[in-house]
């Protein structure tokens, strides 16, 4: 489907699974709201997949690996040539969150979004829509049109994980970089302040991280991205990854799958997502808080509250994988939960 298709046929939850979900957890024997954020989410992917026991055993990660033109500015600590390395790496099934993914019997499928040397592995599917983005320093990163291609290459992703059945996504992403286009992109979303959005990424120096609030500064001072068009602010300031998982999450919203999100590239993409189609919020789960400064932005902006926070700041879908172990281990309890009632205690009442 096009954007605009998607976009059309993303519906509300489904309020009877979600009431179903909330009077199972009144019900069985375990402090009131005991599993506090993990409960809620529980409750939001009953309503979801419209089943009041959710199942999320079918799961998959796609990881969009892309480029980042802006890499020329000495804005990160490594080469942009470790893109296709660690893409590559996720072919083999060697890559970090393809060894957690291995752990919760996750399928991964690493997509060349765009990364900008060729990619040596069969296993890396090719959607290739340039070569790595221009420099964002001089020129936008891409054309409108090469971002809304992204865009509908995630969407596509969507489709494909629906078709082959799986019950739970996760996003993830590869590319040197894209904690500055993210941050770009949380500053032209939000209106915050560059400098409280940006950090270190992969590992920056003080001296890198001040070249990359210029860089950034710059960028959004050149091209004047539009706030309230999504797509202006991705062809602009952002990347093809980040673009891929926009059109990733309003796919799987219109294909009612759940998404764990995952850290500040994927929330950024998130928040461009709702910024297109404001439904599609309840089909995101937000599992970690990044260390990475533009995290809480970002959620709030989203208006989630994660359930985790661990300090990762990872990338790939790892914060998300986290996610998902933790909710097994919450739904493990919800799905086989003797009731008050097994037990002859009598269902209790909030305390007012
Ligand atoms: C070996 C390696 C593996 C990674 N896996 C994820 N990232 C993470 O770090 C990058 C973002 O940070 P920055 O904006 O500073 O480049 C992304 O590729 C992200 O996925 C990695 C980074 C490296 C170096
Ligand atoms: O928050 C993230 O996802 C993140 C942070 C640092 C580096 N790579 C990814």
């Amino acid at each position: 489907m096009t954007l605009e298709q998607t976009i059309s046929v993303i519906r509300p939850l489904d309020e009877k699974s979600m009431t179903a979900a909330r009077n199972r957890f009144a019900n069985i024997a375990m402090p009131l709201g005991g599993l506090g954020l993990l409960q809620d989410a529980i409750v939001q992917l009953a309503g979801i997949l419209g089943q009041p026991v959710p199942d999320i055993s079918r799961r998959a990660a796609v990881v969009f690996c892309a480029d980042n033109g802006v890499v020329a500015e000495g804005v990160t600590q490594c080469g942009q040539e470790v893109t296709a390395t660690v893409a590559e790496n996720m072919g083999r099934g060697e890559s970090t969150v393809c060894l957690m993914a291995k752990q919760l019997g996750m399928d991964v499928f690493p997509v060349d979004i765009g990364v900008a040397q060729p990619i040596k592995s069969e296993k890396v599917l090719q959607f290739s829509v340039r070569r790595g983005t221009a420099n964002l320093a001089h020129e936008p990163a891409m054309t409108r049109k090469e971002a809304l291609e992204a865009v509908e290459i995630g969407i596509k992703m969507a489709e494909m994980c629906a078709e082959k059945g799986y019950s739970v996504l996760i996003g993830g992403e590869m590319g040197i970089g894209n904690t500055t286009t993210s941050a770009a992109v949380t500053a032209a979303l939000t209106g915050a302040e560059t400098a409280a959005v940006t950090g270190r990424g992969a590992g920056l120096s003080t001296a890198g991280l001040e070249r990359k609030i210029a860089v950034i500064e710059a960028a959004l001072a050149l091209h004047k991205p539009d706030p309230n068009d999504s797509i202006d602010v991705l062809h602009k300031v952002g990347g093809l990854d980040i673009a891929g998982l926009c059109g990733l999450y309003l796919g799987a919203a219109a294909q009612r799958i759940p998404v764990v999100l995952d850290g500040v590239i994927s929330c950024a993409a998130a928040l461009l997502a709702v910024r297109l189609c404001p439904q599609s919020v309840h089909f995101m789960v937000a599992a970690h808080r990044s260390d990475e400064p533009a995290s809480v932005l970002l959620l709030d902006a989203l208006g989630k509250r994660p359930f985790l926070t661990a300090g990762m700041h990872l990338g790939e879908g790892t914060g998300a994988a986290a996610g998902v172990a933790l909710l097994d281990l919450a739904l493990a309890s919800y799905r086989e939960m003797v009731s008050f009632a097994d037990i002859g205690i009598e269902a209790y009442q909030p305390q007012k």
